[in-house]
């Protein structure tokens, strides 16, 4: 039956198109993202104050890749904002991001997470700063 035999042909091309084209958008993703695979130590597994500060150290170097992460990010929202820096401070939306992370923090509550997040808001604008005024003086100085 040659009609079969072309929907059967048919079928299996898109099957192919479908797949590449899932491969490419992987590839596509897996440039636009890094993974940051971490592993957390269960506290109650601790027993000394070596293990429990080689577990903190562990910790500390992820929290430090994210928050160079984190400023580095920041600092586009700056860039693509109407006004960027410390003049375009948003609290409506850091206290958004304060009420998230409380939910996946809940034993430093959202009190402690503002005050957290309030310092690592305020590095990131600095930074923000710091660097835009770098690319000013650098455009000026040519
Ligand atoms: C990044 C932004 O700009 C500022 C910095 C924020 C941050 O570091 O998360 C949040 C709000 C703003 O005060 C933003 O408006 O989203």
């Amino acid at each position: 039956m040659p009609d079969q035999t072309l929907q059967t042909e048919t079928l299996q091309t898109e099957t192919f198109q479908t797949d590449a084209l899932r491969n490419e958008a992987l590839e596509n993703e897996a440039l636009q993202h890094e993974e940051l695979r971490v592993t957390i130590p269960r506290p109650d597994r601790l027993s000394t104050v070596e293990e429990a500060r080689a577990a903190i150290d562990g910790i500390d170097a992820a929290l430090a890749a994210l928050l160079e992460r984190r400023a580095a990010v920041a600092g586009v929202v700056q860039r693509l904002k109407p006004v960027g820096g410390f003049a375009g401070r948003c609290p409506d939306r850091e206290r958004e991001i304060v009420a998230a992370m409380a939910e996946r923090a809940p034993t430093l509550g959202p009190e402690r997470l503002a005050r957290i997040m309030n310092v690592v808001i305020e590095a990131g604008l600095e930074v923000s700063e710091r660097d835009r005024k770098n690319v000013q003086d650098g455009s000026r100085a040519r």
